[in-house]
Formats: structure tokens, sequence, C-alpha cells
């Protein structure tokens, strides 16, 4: 029982007692989202702030408000992170940029491609030093919106090993938006997961971040959200669109993985992961157990257990252990009521259909 209810013998009392209660709780909650407004606010420079003032605006799923930037819902922050990236960054050939929407086995996906692109420098088999056992993927592979370029900061990253393996939630569209890149030879990894479940990994994650001062998040409200396209980096169609029409047009430039073909087959996706980034097995990795011994090193059981992935903050706000829950296909079918899996069924068909991007809903 919150503090600030008491217990009435009559009625009067009781009421005034609720009333009393429901104004404290609905200060507390305007409070909080003021002070959420000046905190997104604090780090902006004057010209960021100038320009949210021209954008759409909706309620966030954990912050005030995501704005319509690009023609896709992100945060005030993330939107000065990603014009100084498209600003600044200098593309190299020899780049790997690691691209998703959030929930969709990013972490997974960096561990893997940190993991063969790293493996004559830090080898798989019997290596009780891999980074991997001592660090959060997100440690060894940054995204350009968060630490990188986060804080209107342009940093230097001439001096990276090559391959340099970078990740990002922009869409397409905002990444090619950045000259160097569209200009270079670099390589795009997308990985992408069935909206079901991306969708249920993300109410999830967002509910166990919300501050405690804030309502629950109910899933029905999410979900209208969501079938609205008001996401991070949504609507979630528009975003696998970009990077699946793109990966069609360049298949040696872009390569679409799917988190469900990766569960069911994890060597082969390995395989064509390898060959896509120029660095394919040999014959005596393939017999010397290279690639399972990568599969298990990044597998969802092995890195949940892991210290590292139990405590800290790899991405500022975020706790580590909140990035590895389930980690399999088909959780949704414990939340979906039939209405909520008809309509988004609806809008993967209206938006999808006819695209030859298809998902399995449900794993074997
Ligand atoms: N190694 C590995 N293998 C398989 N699945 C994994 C792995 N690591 C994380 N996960 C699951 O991926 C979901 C988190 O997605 P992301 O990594 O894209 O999150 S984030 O965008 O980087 O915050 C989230 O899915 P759910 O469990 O369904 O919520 C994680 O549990």
């Amino acid at each position: 029982m919150p503090s600030s209810v008491t217990t009435t013998t009559t009625t009067t009392t009781a009421t005034t007692s609720v009333v009393v209660n429901h104004f404290t709780k609905s200060s507390q909650i305007l409070a909080t989202g003021r002070r959420g407004e000046d905190e997104e606010a604090k780090d902006l420079s004057d010209e960021c702030k100038e320009l949210l003032l021209s954008l759409p605006k909706e309620k966030g799923w954990r912050t005030p408000y995501l704005y319509k930037f690009q023609g896709f819902w992100c945060q005030p922050k993330e939107i000065q992170a990603i014009i100084s990236f498209q600003n600044h960054f200098q593309a190299k050939d020899s780049d790997v940029i690691l691209a998703s929407i959030p929930k969709s086995g990013t972490t997974w996906l960096k561990a893997l491609t940190f993991a063969i692109v790293n493996r004559k420098s830090f080898p798989i088999v019997s290596n009780k030093n891999h980074p991997l056992l001592a660090s959060n993927p997100h440690d060894l592979v940054s995204f350009f919106e968060y630490k990188l370029y986060e804080n209107n900061q342009i940093p230097d990253l001439s001096n990276f090993p090559e391959p340099r393996v970078f990740a990002t939630h922009i869409p397409f569209a905002s990444l090619n938006m950045q000259e160097s890149v569209q200009k270079s030879n670099a390589k795009v990894i997308y990985i992408c997961r069935n909206p079901f479940d991306t969708f249920m990994s993300s109410w999830h994650f967002v509910s166990k971040l919300r501050p405690e001062s804030l309502p629950t998040f109910s899933l029905e409200e999410a979900f209208r959200m969501y079938c609205d396209g008001i996401i991070g980096f949504g609507p979630f169609w528009e975003h696998m669109l970009g990077y699946w029409d793109e990966s069609l047009k360049r298949p040696d430039k872009v390569l679409f993985l799917k988190y469900e073909d990766l569960k069911e087959d994890i060597v082969s996706n390995l395989k064509n992961l390898a060959s896509f980034l120029g660095v394919p097995f040999s014959v005596e990795e393939e017999t010397g157990g290279v690639i399972q011994e990568i599969a298990k090193l990044c597998s969802f059981e092995e890195m949940k257990k892991l210290e590292v992935n139990k405590t800290g903050r790899s991405i500022k706000n975020f706790e580590n252990k909140y990035l590895f829950r389930r980690g399999e296909g088909g959780d949704w079918v414990n939340y979906f009521s039939s209405s909520m899996v008809k309509q988004l069924s609806q809008i993967m068909d209206q938006n999808l259909g006819g695209s030859g991007l298809s998902f399995k809903l449900h794993l074997s």
C-alpha cells in the first residue's frame, strides 16, 4: 500500500484520503514528467532544442517524448547524436556496421561478429581469456548513436583496429545519408526478429527500466503505440523494409539475418556470416569445431551466466542483466489475445506483404 494512503473508519475520510492520494500521485507523475523533460533537454545543444520544436512528437515508452526525425521516432539525445554521426563519421571500406531495431538480437549479433572477425587475435577454442568472457558485447562493439557520438562528441576512430565493427539502430535511409558510408564499401549486417517477439521483448525491457514513480506501462497501451509505429526507431516495418530492400539490391554489401533462422541453424548462418565478412572458415577450422565453439561462446545460455552480464551497465541507463531475458522465440503466445494476433498480422500483411519478407512466429 502506498505510504500516503491512511486506513480510515468513516466513508468521508476514506474518500478524502483517496482524493488526496490521487492528487499526490498525479502531482508526482507531473513532477516526474517535467523532471524527465528537463533531464532530456539537459545535454542538448541550442540547435537541437530548436530543431525539436519543429518535429512531431508523441509520448514515449520510457521517456517523456519520442520525436519524428528523418521519418522515424527517436529520443532527443539520439537525434543529436545521429546528426553528429552524419556530419562527422569517416567510413572506411573495411568497416562493418551491425544494424537492428532494438530487441531484435543486437547483443547476439555483436558477440558473433566480434568473435568471427577477431578469431586470429583471440582464438576461440579453449581460450579462457576471450574478451567475450570478460566484457559485455556492447563494450566490444559500440553504437554510433550512444557511446560514440552522444553529447555532441566527435570521437577519433582513426586508430581503431581494422576491420572496425560498429553498431546502430538508425534506419537504412538515415545511415545512408552519411556521405562516407554511402560512398564506401563498408558492409552492413542487419538482424531482424519477428515483430511479435520483438514487441514482447521491448515491453518487458521498458517495463523494467521505467521509473517507479511513473504508472505501469500496460501491454495494451504499448501494443497500440507499436501498431501505430511509435516505438524507438520505428515504425518497425519501415525499419525492416529499408534494410531488406537494400539487401536485395546490394547483397554483397548488406546481409539480412533473422533471429529465428540463427536459433534454428546457427552453424550455416555463421558460415554465411563469415563468408560475407570476407573471412570464411577454413576446412581446418570447420573440422576443429571452431564454428560450434563460437556458437557456444555467444549462446544465450553461456552469456547470461557470465558475471559481466549479470552486473554493471554497458549502455547508460541499461543494466546488463536486462539484456538477457529468455532468448527464445514464440514467447508472445503467452501474452497475445486473439485480437492482438489479428491486428498485428494485418499490419504486417499491409506493410510487408509483397516485399518477400516473412517471419517464423514459432520455433520448432
Ligand atoms: N546470445 C543471445 N542469443 C539469443 N538471444 C539473445 C542473446 N542475447 C540476448 N538475447 C535476447 O535478445 C533480446 C534483446 O535484444 P537486443 O540484444 O537487440 O537488445 S538491445 O537492442 O541491444 O537492447 C532479448 O530477447 P527476449 O529474451 O525475448 O527479451 C534477449 O534475451
